[in-house]
């Protein structure tokens, strides 16, 4: 089946490809399918719009172990762009496929689109200083990163074909003998749809309490700056936003003691309401602020706590 193909070892990030893979099918005239390891989500792909599903089952849910048989799919199929999730398997995957395949690879893009005969991307650079564009002849290789693009949602019961392949491990090298889940505090921070987050404006560790009673009123998780995690461990690692940490996309982010570099900057400037609160009013927070308020916060975020407590 000639045409944009989907994976994603995360069904969740699959879902939002297939919006981006349903735009480009209007633009291409191509059908759109989905490769996954997840055989209980095929069906939510095929009621989302999918044309065409493979349930991929390796022996391991390292890329090692099927990278090989994706290869031989989308060969197979003649895939003219394939979507991978911008995720550390993703990329991996993206990776390896694209080289057995000789095709072009362009990593987290932001958009998408098809023109004269092309995909073109863009994607920031320079720790978001600047946007690069790029064209990439078919087939072409692009993983974007999760939550640029809403999840497809389900449409009805839908036509798409599901298939099951069986993808020997073809790594012997690697075997699994234990799996230990990453133990997270609270939700993970990525998907929060409100954020309070702290800077070294914050004296000492104690005084994260006053940023837990202004999450606790506003019903937001407690994310930080850089060295809030990597130099004083005063949070875990990963609670830490910006291009090398966390990317958040929340409704709200309340930013407090921040200088807002872009290196922090880059990961919440897709927040729909940014509020900073710094005693500089220089602080470069306050350029991708909508709110700013200039002043302590020893003083600003107890005021403004019992005020949304009312
Ligand atoms: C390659 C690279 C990657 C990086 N990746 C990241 C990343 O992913 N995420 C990240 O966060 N950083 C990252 N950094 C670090 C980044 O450049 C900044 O150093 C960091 O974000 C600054 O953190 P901060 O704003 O908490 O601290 P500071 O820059 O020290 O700012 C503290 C702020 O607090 C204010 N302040 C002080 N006292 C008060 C008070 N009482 N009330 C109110 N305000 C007060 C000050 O005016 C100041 O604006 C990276 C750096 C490099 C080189």
């Amino acid at each position: 089946m000639p045409g944009i193909w989907i994976y994603s070892e995360d069904s969740a990030v699959a879902r939002q490809l297939l919006t981006a893979g349903l735009e480009l099918k209007t633009s291409m005239n191509q059908a759109v399918g989905v490769l996954t390891p997840n055989s209980e989500d095929a069906q939510s792909f095929v009621a989302a719009g999918a044309d065409k599903v493979y349930v991929v089952r390796g022996s391991n849910p390292w890329p090692e172990s099927y990278a090989g048989a994706v290869a031989d799919i989308l060969g197979r199929e003649e895939a003219a762009v394939v979507l991978a999730g911008g995720t550390l398997r993703g990329k991996d995957l993206a990776a390896k496929v694209a080289a057995a395949m000789q095709a072009g690879l362009v990593t987290d893009a932001a958009t998408i689109t098809y023109a004269n005969g092309n995909i073109e991307t863009s994607r920031l650079i320079y720790g978001g200083l600047a946007v690069c564009t790029e064209a990439v002849a078919l087939p072409a290789f692009v993983t974007i990163p999760p939550r640029t693009f809403a999840e497809a949602p389900a449409q009805g019961n839908g036509a798409g074909e599901v298939v099951t392949v069986e993808a020997a491990n073809e790594d012997e090298r690697i075997s699994v003998t234990n799996v230990c889940p990453i133990v997270r505090q609270g939700t993970d921070i990525a998907g929060a749809s409100r954020v309070v987050c702290v800077g070294r404006g914050l004296n000492k560790q104690e005084d994260l309490s006053l940023a837990a009673a202004l999450a606790a009123a506003v019903g937001a998780e407690i994310g930080c700056t850089r060295g809030i995690s990597e130099d004083y461990h005063w949070l875990p690692n990963d609670r830490y936003i910006g291009i090398s940490g966390q990317k958040v996309k929340p409704e709200l982010y309340i930013g407090m003691g921040i200088s807002g570099q872009v290196q922090h900057v880059v990961g919440v400037r897709d927040a729909k309401v940014i509020v900073a609160i710094d005693t500089n009013e220089k602080s470069l927070l306050f350029e991708a602020a909508d709110y700013g308020i200039v002043g302590d916060l020893y003083e600003v975020v107890p005021l403004l706590t019992k005020a949304l407590q009312k």
